[in-house]
């Protein structure tokens, strides 16, 4: 429906508002993700990135305020429905990959497809591919205690993508890995996003980090304060 074609944002967040107890994450803020751009949203510690995130992503629900997401208001969309969008048009990657310890770097990333009902054979078969893709080959049957940082977050960037979503959020994606680790797993997360036309809201304080998106979106105290078009691209 609403996509590059039309110039519609896939994902539009008017004047959220969120409150966690006598805290305002949010004062309004507005942001707009159009389909298949990298966007990182940086800011200080506490000015809301995490928050804005979580109510872009249908993780929380705003106080005040919309989200539009290819047509339909997220913010009042019934819980069931909700999940079963994430499950279909949304990937998550956090900081700390949250892989499943139990489960191999297979089964981490055949999850997803399992729980849509895709049967394991070919799941594994499509997580082997994405692993691949992510430069994990040959560490298919590692579980997360037993792989890199790099490798953990290469395998959750994999998790997010094989379903093929609309959208990726990754918050702090990066934060926790050494320079090197940080960007072989953004130039694997740009250049995947970029080929299969996902768009990415990318939370970020590191600059070189947020040097890989197309544009970049300043937070201050729960409100959007500028927004940049002329970053350098790195692709
Ligand atoms: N679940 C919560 N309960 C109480 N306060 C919260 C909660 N989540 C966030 N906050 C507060 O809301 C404000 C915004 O938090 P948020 O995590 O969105 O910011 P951030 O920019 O992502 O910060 P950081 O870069 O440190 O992760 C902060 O003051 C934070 O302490």
């Amino acid at each position: 429906m609403n996509n590059a074609a039309t110039g519609e944002p896939l994902l539009a967040a008017r004047d959220l508002v969120k409150t966690h107890g006598r805290t305002s994450a949010l004062r309004g803020a507005s942001l707009d993700l159009r389909a298949g751009e990298i966007l990182a949203v940086t800011g200080a510690s506490g000015s809301g990135k995490s928050t804005l995130l979580h109510c872009l992503a249908g993780i929380v629900r705003p106080d005040r305020g919309s989200v539009t997401y290819d047509g339909q208001r997220l913010d009042r969309l019934p819980e069931k429905r909700l999940s079963e969008l994430r499950r279909t048009d949304f990937g998550v990657v956090f900081q700390f990959g949250q892989l499943i310890p139990e489960l191999t770097a297979l089964d981490n990333v055949a999850l997803p497809l399992m729980l849509a009902g895709t049967p394991r054979s070919r799941a594994h078969e499509r997580a082997g591919e994405w692993l691949e893709r992510f430069g994990v080959r040959g560490q298919e049957e590692l579980r997360p205690g037993e792989m890199s940082g790099g490798q953990a977050q290469r395998t959750a960037l994999a998790r997010a993508l094989v379903t093929d979503p609309k959208v990726v959020f990754a918050d702090e994606p990066t934060g926790a890995l050494d320079s090197l680790a940080g960007e072989q797993v953004m130039t694997a997360l740009a250049h995947t996003a970029r080929e299969s036309g996902t768009a990415v809201l990318l939370i970020t304080h590191d600059a070189r980090t947020a040097a890989y998106a197309d544009r970049e979106a300043s937070l201050h105290d729960g409100t959007v304060v500028a927004e940049d078009a002329a970053l350098e691209v790195t692709r």
